[in-house]
């Protein structure tokens, strides 16, 4: 007999995401910081009513966001990390909270019409009309580094950044990679580069990190202007937005901008070369279709190949966290 349980578990994920959801927003991981709290303190604490509160914070122990010892309930390392809001450098529920809800309800008319929720006609189109507010910008930006939190400290720790002195972060938004990085590497240096709308999250995140005097903002169009010059030049998540030719042209002028020696270093959720196990990075390219026309994610063949096109002669796949990938180009 078949068991439903495959197709049961996706529709029990939504719920999971629901109770996460519902947790961030009473507050419960930011009042456990620090804090282990009974099941009736932290209940009386967030205002819950004692029916649900029980299932609701054992549900959070099943989930591995909190845990439960003699009596008392505390925050999970990775709930601690990634879900207090007194911790604005790491925080990511925010970005939750706008992102899930909703998100994917436009994903049918998509599918139907191959037209983008928001009528972008392209990605230059998509930045002009997101970066139109400031509020949005900030928005966008913090939702990038919830995208980018994981490979950015994966990315700290996996490459060898000990050959480099600087590395420049093309179309860096908020700077998690280029923070983050730095943290961990007090040899380097490093620049931002991305639209003048950028500039305010940017110098705000990194500065948060600690890391303000080795890194600074450069404003431009990677469209119009040269890239910054550096060891190191990253593309994080950014030739997803693009077409086939646009991504070959990034690719060329990463290779125009880098030293002999130097590297490009790109980071996607790349799809598995079988295009059969990396549902996320399927996902993303869906997502991509309904947001910005043209744009789709790729597997790390197709990237390995147009690295060669564009002039890197040793490249290579490596797999960082999750879904996420980097594929590395030698100049
Ligand atoms: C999808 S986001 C990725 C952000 C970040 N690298 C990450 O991994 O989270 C793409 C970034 O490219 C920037 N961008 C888009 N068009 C650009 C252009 N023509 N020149 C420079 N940056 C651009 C956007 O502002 C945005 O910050």
């Amino acid at each position: 007999m078949i068991s439903p349980q495959p197709v049961t578990d996706l529709m029990w994920a939504h719920w999971k995401t629901r109770t996460m959801l519902s947790a961030v927003e009473v507050g419960v991981f930011t009042e456990l910081a620090g804090t282990p709290l009974t099941g009736p303190d932290l209940r009386d604490r967030l205002g819950l009513h004692p029916g649900p509160a029980a299932d609701f914070f054992d549900a959070l122990v099943a989930l591995g966001l909190l845990v439960r010892a003699d009596g008392r309930y505390a925050n999970s390392p990775e709930a601690a990390e990634y879900l207090d809001a007194n911790r604005p450098a790491t925080y990511l529920g925010g970005s939750f909270m706008t992102q899930c809800p909703g998100m994917a309800d436009d994903l049918t008319g998509v599918l139907r019409t191959g037209r983008a929720v928001n009528e972008a006609e392209d990605g230059r189109d998509f930045y002009r009309t997101m970066y139109a507010a400031a509020e949005s910008v900030r928005a966008f930006q913090k939702d990038m580094t919830a995208l980018s939190m994981g490979p950015a400290r994966a990315i700290a720790v996996k490459f060898p950044w000990e050959k480099y002195r600087s590395l420049a972060d093309i179309g860096c938004a908020e700077g998690a990679l280029p923070g983050h990085v730095l943290a961990h590497h007090p040899h380097l240096t490093a620049i931002g580069f991305d639209l003048p709308p950028a500039r305010a999250g940017f110098l705000e995140y990194t500065g948060r990190l600690g890391v303000a005097d080795r890194i600074a903002f450069q404003e431009g169009d990677f469209f119009r202007d040269p890239l910054p010059s550096a060891d190191v030049l990253v593309l994080g998540h950014v030739l997803h937005n693009w077409g086939r030719d646009e991504k070959l042209r990034l690719l060329r002028a990463a290779h125009e901008a880098l030293p002999d020696g130097g590297a490009v270093l790109i980071y996607e959720t790349l799809i598995d070369d079988e295009r059969s196990s990396n549902a996320v990075g399927l996902i993303l390219s869906l997502i991509m279709h309904s947001e910005v026309p043209g744009g789709f994610d790729y597997t790390g063949a197709e990237c390995l190949a147009w690295l060669r096109e564009a002039g890197f002669g040793q490249v290579c796949v490596e797999h960082l966290d999750g879904p996420e990938s980097m594929v590395v180009g030698i100049k």
